[in-house]
C-alpha cells in the first residue's frame, strides 16, 4: 500500500484491481495492501486475509486499508460476499492498536477514532454477505468486526477467545460497540459480558450465541464457503433489503452522532487516568511473555 500526498492510501503498483473485464465478466482479481490479501475469484465471493504480524492490531494504516477494500469490493458488481479471515495463527484481531491511543496528539486520536468509526459503518453496513471465519483469539476490537459480520464460525480450539474486554483495560466499549453486541447475544448477555469484561473461550461464546458455530479449524474456511453458498441463493436485494431493515437504527445512531463520539473517544482517551491504565496494560502484555 502506498501513501499519497493526501495521507489517503492508494493502492500501487503490483495490486491488480478487483474489476470487470471489457464484455462485464468478472475477472479474477487480488487487490489488497501490505496489511491484507484479498481474492475475488469467478464465483463472486471475495476472502479478506488479515496479515499484520504479530497480532492483527487495528492501526490507523490497517483500518484505513480495510475501509478502503471494503468499499472496492463493495463497488464492484460481480463482489456478492466476502468471507474475513486471518493468515496469522491463533489470532483472528487483537482489536484496535493501543499504541495508537497512547502518548498521541489530540489531532491523531480524532483521526485514528474517525477510521474505526468509517470501518464499522461499512462493514454493519455491508450491503454484500459477510462471513467471519474466526480463526484464533478476537477481543475487543477484533469482536467488533467479527460481530458486525452476518456470519461466524469458530475455530472449535478452548484457547481461543472472543469477547469485548475493554473494562479489563479499564476503558469503556462505545455505544456501538454495545449496541452491536446486544443485537448479536441480547441484552442480559451484552450486560454481563461487557461489565465483566469477558473474553470467552470458543465453546462458551458458541453456547452464548456470539459464535454461530464451532467447527474443526482446517474445516473453517469449507464451511465458511457453503454458508457463504446458502446465503447467495437468496434474491440479493430481498437479503440486503432485510439487512438494512434489521441494522439500519444502530448505524443511523452512529451517524447522527459520530462528532459527538469522537469528541468523547478523544476527551476520554487523553485523560491522564487512562493513559495510564493503557500504559499498565501494555506492560502487562509484556511482561505476561517474557
Ligand atoms: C474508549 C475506547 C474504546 C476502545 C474500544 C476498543 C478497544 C480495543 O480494541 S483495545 C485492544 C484490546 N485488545 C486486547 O486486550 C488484546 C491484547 N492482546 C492479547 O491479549 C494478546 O496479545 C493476544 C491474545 C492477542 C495474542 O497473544 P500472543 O500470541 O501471546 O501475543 P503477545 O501477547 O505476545 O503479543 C505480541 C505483541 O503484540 C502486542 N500487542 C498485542 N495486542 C496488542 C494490541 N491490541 N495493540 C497493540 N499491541 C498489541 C504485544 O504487546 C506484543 O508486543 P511486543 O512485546 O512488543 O512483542
Amino acid at each position: 500500500m502506498l501513501l499519497s500526498g493526501s495521507g489517503k492510501p492508494q493502492f500501487g503498483e503490483g495490486n491488480r484491481e478487483v474489476g470487470e473485464a471489457p464484455l462485464g465478466r468478472p475477472v479474477w482479481a487480488a487487490v489488497g495492501g501490505s496489511l491484507m490479501s484479498l481474492c475475488l475469484p469467478f464465483t463472486g465471493v471475495a476472502t479478506m486475509k488479515f496479515k499484520s504480524p504479530p497480532v492483527n492490531s487495528l492501526s490507523l494504516e490497517f483500518l484505513t486499508e480495510f475501509s478502503i477494500s471494503l468499499e472496492k469490493l463493495e463497488n464492484n458488481r460481480a463482489c456478492r460476499g466476502v468471507i474475513i479471515t486471518s493468515t496469522l495463527p491463533k489470532i483472528f484481531s487483537s482489536g484496535l492498536d493501543i499504541t495508537e491511543m497512547c502518548g498521541k496528539s489530540m489531532e491523531h486520536y480524532t483521526e485514528f477514532w474517525r477510521a474505526v468509526q468509517e470501518m464499522w459503518l461499512r462493514l454493519y453496513g455491508s450491503n454484500m454477505v459477510t462471513v467471519a471465519a474466526v480463526n484464533g483469539s478476537s477481543p475487543a476490537g477484533g469482536c467488533l468486526v467479527a460481530m458486525s459480520c452476518d456470519y461466524r464460525i469458530m475455530a472449535e480450539n478452548p484457547k481461543f477467545s472472543i469477547g469485548l474486554n475493554e473494562a479489563q483495560l479499564g476503558i469503556v466499549a462505545p455505544f456501538w460497540f454495545k449496541d452491536t453486541f446486544v443485537n448479536v447475544v441480547g441484552h442480559r448477555i451484552a450486560e454481563r459480558s461487557l461489565q465483566l469484561g469477558s473474553l470467552h473461550p470458543a465453546p462458551e461464546a458458541h453456547k452464548l450465541g456470539l459464535v454461530d458455530e464451532l467447527v474443526p479449524e482446517e474445516k473453517l474456511m469449507e464451511r465458511a464457503a457453503a454458508v457463504m453458498a446458502q446465503w447467495l441463493a437468496l434474491p440479493d436485494h430481498a437479503r440486503q433489503l432485510t439487512k438494512t431493515m434489521m441494522r439500519k437504527a444502530v448505524l443511523d445512531r452512529l451517524v447522527a452522532h459520530r462528532e459527538e463520539d469522537i469528541k468523547n473517544f478523544v476527551t476520554f482517551v487523553s485523560k491522564e487516568s487512562i493513559q495510564k491504565s493503557l500504559r499498565m496494560y501494555m506492560e502487562m502484555l509484556k511482561k505476561r511473555k517474557s
